[in-house]
């Protein structure tokens, strides 16, 4: 057994997880379960009081915070030590949004006048992009920016500029481009004229398959397109780490914008990888967005643990996966705007938290991450909520959304407001079999057949969710709520024990991907794999069943 599963906290828990009550009585008998469930801090307000807790689970669970060191994990963040064991690094996505007043020491240097330059250097091309200046091969200005990317930098460049549509100020449009399927790529560019389009190139590492191979077929379109060799600087930037190899790969050296190794790349949004951001809502959006996630990181430094909004939340998702074998959690958006966000976050938490060893290596005998999903309400609630309803699975959820609508017509919002608040009303109190026994009172079925519809009625509720509220969705309140979900992995990552901020799963299944692609090159079969891989590559080669 692990020293976690060992400990008498975790032992009480498991006991205690079998004796909570029925969340209909939990709310039956204290009418001021709302307010004492419930949080506010930067913009956001969390409702957490339908979660299967008592005051002594919070209790209990805080005590497992304690013991696992919480407080001083979260200042080691803070503070720049290497927490990132395993690729010895810092992990400091927090400094991106520091104030310009702080210093922050990494490897022994303040790196926060680098990331006021990285701004400033942003903010310069933003202007110089949005107002006309940056001409095109042919002296026209730019209309459109293709972002090339994948993982993290991919996702939160798209998802948030998705959500920050009613921001768009600057009149340029935005496409993305991740996979190396090429014809993701081809669909891209049969819209996009080359005398007024830029590519930014972002990639950490500047060795991304996807990434280069993507950014060679924009190049080889451009140069087919009229562009020449000398005019590629006037259409290609790119956002790396490694800025050795992006002037190799031919990116002028003045169009690379730097970010650094103790960024992560599923927490780099808030760096230059947030360009694509930036040129559609304007530097001053996107420093307001920075803005928000810096209110949240206070919030979480500073905040005692039991008014700490993502040590609650993340105290309550390991609960019911450690404790009551939840396997996925849901998130759900009750706006339009927000649709990706459960995409954005299940990178964050399962490429974080999806470990199965703690830092010392030692097998872990607890769930670690579980598979995060979701979209966006109302249009769930016609498909899978069925299964977070009545399914065998418990699947605790969170639900999310902004009091104010950026467009508010007619009776749309209250609609949406309602279903909201109406699925997670379903999803705590349920149906018993008397209520829907009662239901059915009317009807002309026989007994027998109303006991039997009645059966498939009944829903146990006592299914958990959090709701998550803001005024209004803005730059602000979307770093703020990005940031949440950031230390909410965080925190169970922390109480795991587990290293959240590597991803060697990842990296194996690139190399083996590079090895396969040098095999499928070849002339002769491929014989040396095992002996489906080497059938399915002789296969491909092939080229037909
Ligand atoms: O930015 P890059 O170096 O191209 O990396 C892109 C992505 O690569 C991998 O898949 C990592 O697991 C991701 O975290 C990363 O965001």
């Amino acid at each position: 057994m692990t020293i976690l599963t060992q400990s008498t906290t975790w032992q009480a828990l498991a006991a205690h997880s079998q004796q909570i009550p029925h969340m209909r009585e939990l709310f039956a008998g204290d009418p001021a379960r709302f307010s004492n469930m419930s949080l506010s801090t930067c913009g956001l307000f969390l409702d957490y009081s339908k979660n299967r807790a008592t005051p002594e689970t919070l209790n209990l669970l805080l005590t497992l915070a304690q013991e696992a060191k919480l407080d001083a994990k979260i200042k080691a963040m803070f503070a720049g030590d290497i927490i990132n064991t395993t690729e010895k690094r810092a992990v400091l996505h927090t400094a991106l949004r520091s104030t310009a007043q702080q210093s922050i020491i990494a490897e022994g240097q303040d790196i926060v006048p680098e990331v006021q330059q990285t701004l400033n250097k942003m903010q310069q091309f933003v202007t110089s992009v949005t107002s006309g200046q940056w001409k095109g091969y042919t002296g026209k200005a730019i209309t459109d920016i293709v972002s090339i990317g994948i993982g993290g930098s991919f996702l939160g460049p798209k998802i948030v500029s998705q959500a920050l549509r009613p921001y768009w100020i600057t009149g340029l449009n935005c496409h993305f481009v991740a996979n190396v399927d090429g014809t993701s790529i081809s669909e891209k560019l049969k819209l996009l004229d080359p005398e007024t389009t830029l590519f930014i190139m972002s990639s950490k590492s500047f060795g991304t398959q996807e990434t280069l191979t993507n950014t060679l077929t924009a190049k080889a379109w451009f140069l087919a397109k009229g562009g020449s060799q000398s005019d590629v600087a006037k259409h290609f930037v790119a956002v790396t780490s490694n800025v050795a190899k992006a002037t190799d790969f031919g990116i002028d050296a003045d169009n690379i914008f730097p970010m650094w190794d103790w960024v992560g790349g599923r927490y780099s949004l808030w760096s230059a990888i947030g360009l694509p951001i930036a040129l559609l809502i304007g530097m001053d959006n996107f420093r307001s967005l920075l803005k928000g996630a810096h209110q949240m990181d206070t919030h979480f430094a500073n905040a005692p643990l039991a008014e700490n909004m993502p040590v609650i939340m993340g105290l309550f998702s390991l609960w019911y996966g450690n404790f009551f074998n939840a396997q996925s959690h849901v998130v759900l958006t009750y706006d339009h705007y927000l649709r990706g966000l459960p995409a954005y976050f299940q990178q964050l938490d399962m490429e974080s938290n999806g470990k199965s060893v703690t830092l010392n290596g030692t097998h872990v005998d607890y769930s670690t991450g579980p598979v995060i999903w979701g979209g966006e309400g109302t249009n769930g609630q016609h498909a899978y909520h069925q299964l977070l309803h009545q399914g065998t699975a418990l699947i605790p959820a969170d639900f999310i959304m902004p009091l104010q609508s950026h467009n508010p017509i007619g009776e749309h919002h209250d609609q949406l407001a309602s279903n909201c608040f109406g699925q997670t009303q379903a999803l705590m109190q349920g149906r018993t079999l008397d209520e829907a026994l009662a239901e059915l009172s009317k009807s002309s079925l026989s007994d027998e057949e109303k006991l039997l519809i009645a059966k498939h009625k009944v829903m146990p509720g006592n299914k958990p969710s959090n709701t998550l509220l803001m005024d209004k969705l803005t730059p602000e309140t979307l770093g703020a709520l990005i940031a949440l979900y950031e230390h909410r992995t965080f925190v169970q990552g922390a109480i795991w024990d587990i290293n959240s901020f590597d991803q060697w799963g990842v990296e194996l299944g690139k190399t083996l991907g590079n090895d396969v692609l040098a095999r499928i090159g070849t002339e002769q079969d491929a014989t040396a794999l095992d002996a489906s891989s080497n059938g399915l590559i002789n296969l491909y080669r092939q080229g037909k069943i």
